[in-house]
């Protein structure tokens, strides 16, 4: 706390449970809690760090000032001689997208990934000393989702040993590509590899962009930023670029090779990596985002708790203080559900990250066997996590009134940098889409003697979940974690079952799929739910320590499935997983767990542990002083620099005057 009165003190008395152990749940390990804490008061002690003023800055103000924190954080990075895993947290803390995220965030695990030994060896060192600043530069004018649509081309010419890159159309200008418009010396870019007259798919190369002399464009390459984007500050920060190649010439080893590999004489080689490979980096950044996506959550659910507990409207009795908002059942059953899933991504999240560092060692040991896991898991995840929290940021803002819509609360801009995550590494629908086809290849494959395996393995007892009947029969039996997976896997395997059926009755298998699209989806959203509901329960199952920490989680995990079942009663009772009756018990219980959750609830936010620097909001001060300093930022708006506004003389003072001499 930053000193002063707590106004929260009182609802921090109410917890029931050691806060301090669950932060450290919350971090991960008491290792990754002991960095974030001290990195994240490292940037808020900083004013070089500061936020306050971002929403109203003009774009290139904007730019200039990220240009400058970020130039700023990689000094404080090497003159503290911080670690990879610091450094990753200094620059989450500073909570600026910039060029870094790309540089850091992409071109780098792509080269990892998809670049042989010897080109990890050439370009890693200079990426990692930022000597290059690289972005992923895919997506063009005419095709994201596609990548196979994609028009750029990689020409092999063997005169010379080179690949000719070239842009043949308008709509084959890269376009988004974040980093791109203004930074990056390099791209790893996105063609279709063309020798000998014959494609051969796309293709990652590694494409220098702009003299490290004088930043200029190399010949033959236009470049430049796509524009304004959604929201004041927020991703305009980042220089989303276009970019075009008029045949622009690289030698031959800067393919990405470890996929396939093209010879001196222009033949293509196939490694014994699948192709699926040159996918590699979406499928790592989606799983970031699945931890980005728990952050984003609890940070405007933090806001929201924190200022529910301050405001107060109606309900005084006798003259005394009128009932604090976050006692209003509706207030709580808008909210916790929220909180409860925060911590439900935190931990899918973190078990997201182990199966994909396990498929990451796999991959090693050319056993490629986890791969299609790791492709359903991620899109699948990536796309309910994403989809969940950005309609949750923004009901966070609906929580808190007013107040919520004006940039101090911190939650428009929240809103504006977080809902490209829908897009963004895979439209959620396109990725439910792909997940869809896995689940619809495992059911047609559950006659064939293949036991599905990992997350999708509850299908192999498909014979007794189409036979399933919920035995619940009071309110509290809802708490029975085994009824409850029983519950949501029969569901998810019903809906599956019944999407393949359907599809079966179609001649062409395609038309099928494309006619059905809507409730396949709402399979996969029912299989990943399913996945989050298991990952939540297997949490609770491990030695947690602390006061109370594992009966609060419990109750949170409790919310998060009843919550969903509550949502998705269609679903459990058209696929007859559960009956009227309980459905309605399981509602009740829901209830009792909110007033579990509410003499906690600012404790469980306090847990997230997030600075009022990275929390950037009034609303969500962890003093609860909202109401003087709001008051005090309204002072500081440039519009109120002067009395009376610019442009009073210019059309204001002639409408009042010509009213005056209309009304004599
Ligand atoms: C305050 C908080 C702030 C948070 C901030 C967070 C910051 C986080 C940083 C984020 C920065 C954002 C930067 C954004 C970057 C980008 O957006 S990069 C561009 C991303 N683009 C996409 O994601 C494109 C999506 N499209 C695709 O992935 C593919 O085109 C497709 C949809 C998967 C289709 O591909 P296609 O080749 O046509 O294949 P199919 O025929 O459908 O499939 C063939 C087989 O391949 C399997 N497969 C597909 N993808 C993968 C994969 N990634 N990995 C493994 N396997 C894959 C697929 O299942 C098929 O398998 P089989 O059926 O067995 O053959
Ligand atoms: C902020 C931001 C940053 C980005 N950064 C990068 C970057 O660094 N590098 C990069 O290469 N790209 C980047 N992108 C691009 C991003 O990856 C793409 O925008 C994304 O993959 C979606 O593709 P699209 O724009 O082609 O959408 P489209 O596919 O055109 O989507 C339009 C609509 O069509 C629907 N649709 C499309 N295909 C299907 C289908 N088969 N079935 C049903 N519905 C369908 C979608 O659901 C959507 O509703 C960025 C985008 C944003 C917004």
């Amino acid at each position: 706390m930053e000193g002063g009165v707590d106004y929260l003190a009182d609802e921090r008395k109410k917890a029931e449970f050691d806060v301090q152990q669950m932060k450290i749940v919350w971090a991960g390990s008491h290792h990754t809690f002991e960095i974030s804490d001290r990195i994240s008061k490292l940037v808020a002690n900083d004013p070089a760090f500061s936020k306050d003023e971002r929403t109203m800055l003009p774009r290139k103000e904007l730019f200039k000032n990220t240009l400058r924190k970020a130039s700023y954080a990689w000094k404080r990075i090497n003159d503290l001689h911080l670690s990879e895993e610091e450094a990753s947290q200094l620059r989450f803390y500073v909570d600026e997208p910039a060029f870094t995220d790309l540089h850091w965030g992409m071109f780098i695990p792509a080269i990892k990934g998809q670049g042989t030994d010897e080109q990890q060896k050439k370009w890693l060192p200079l990426a990692y000393k930022m000597q290059i600043i690289g972005c992923y530069a895919q997506t063009e004018l005419g095709h994201g989702s596609n990548v196979q649509g994609l028009e750029t081309t990689a020409t092999f010419d063997p005169q010379t040993d080179e690949f000719v890159i070239h842009s043949p159309t308008l709509t084959s200008s890269k376009w988004w590509p974040g980093g791109l418009g203004k930074v990056s010396t390099h791209g790893v870019v996105y063609a279709r590899l063309i020798t000998d007259g014959q494609e051969h798919g796309i293709h990652g190369f590694i494409v220098q962009l702009r003299r490290l002399e004088d930043h200029r464009p190399l010949p033959g390459i236009i470049i430049g930023d796509i524009g304004m984007k959604f929201g004041n500050g927020a991703y305009n920060t980042m220089d989303n670029g276009v970019l075009r190649f008029d045949h622009v010439r690289i030698p031959r080893d800067q393919m990405l090779m470890r996929v396939s590999q093209v010879t001196r004489d222009g033949k293509v080689v196939q490694s014994d990596v699948p192709r699926q490979l040159v996918y590699g980096t979406m499928v790592y950044v989606r799983q970031t985002i699945v931890q980005d996506a728990s952050c984003a959550l609890s940070r405007a659910v933090c806001i929201a708790t924190r200022y529910s507990a301050v405001r107060r409207q109606f309900g005084s009795h006798n003259g005394g203080p009128e009932t604090q908002v976050i006692d209003y059942k509706t207030q709580q059953s808008r909210l916790f559900p929220l909180l409860a899933s925060a911590y439900a991504f935190r931990f899918v999240g973190e078990w997201l990250k182990w199966l994909y560092t396990d498929v990451t060692q796999r991959l090693q040991a050319n056993d490629f066997s986890t791969l299609p896991e790791a492709h359903a898991c991620t899109a699948g995840l990536k796309s309910l996590t994403t989809s969940v929290t950005a309609d949750g940021i923004e009901e966070c803002r609906k929580l808190c009134g007013g107040h919520g819509y004006l940039c101090t609360s911190g939650l428009p801009e929240l809103f504006a940098v977080y809902v490209p995550a829908c897009t963004y590494e895979g439209d959620n629908i396109v990725l439910m889409l792909q997940v869809a086809r896995i689940l619809m290849k495992t059911v047609s494959q559950l006659g064939s003697g293949k036991l599905p395996v990992g997350t999708m393995a509850y299908m192999g007892r498909i014979e007794h979940l189409l036979q399933y009947r919920c035995n619940v029969q009071k309110a509290e039996d809802w708490l029975n974690p085994a009824i409850v997976l029983e519950a949501f896997e029969a569901r998810a395997a019903r809906m599956s079952v019944s999407c393949a059926k359907k599809l079966s009755k179609f001649a062409n298998p395609e038309e099928g799929f494309a006619e059905l699209s809507a409730d396949l989806v709402e399979a996969v959203v029912a299989h990943c739910q399913l996945i989050v509901v298991s990952k939540f329960i297997e949490k609770l199952q491990q030695d947690i320590p602390g006061k109370g920490v594992k009966q609060q989680l419990k109750v949170l995990c409790g919310v998060y499935y009843l919550f969903l079942l509550h949502k998705h009663q269609g679903d459990f009772l058209a696929t007859s997983c559960v009956t009227p009756k309980q459905a309605s018990l399981a509602n009740d219980q829901l209830r009792v767990l909110y007033s579990q959750v509410r003499p906690n609830a600012i404790a469980l936010v306090d847990a997230f542990n997030y600075t009022d620097h990275f929390l950037g909001s009034i609303l969500g001060r962890y003093d609860g002083n909202v109401y003087p300093k709001l008051y005090e930022a309204a002072w500081k708006d440039p519009l109120n620099d002067s009395v009376v506004p610019d442009g009073y003389h210019q059309y204001i003072r002639p409408l009042l005057k010509q009213q005056r001499s209309a009304k004599l």
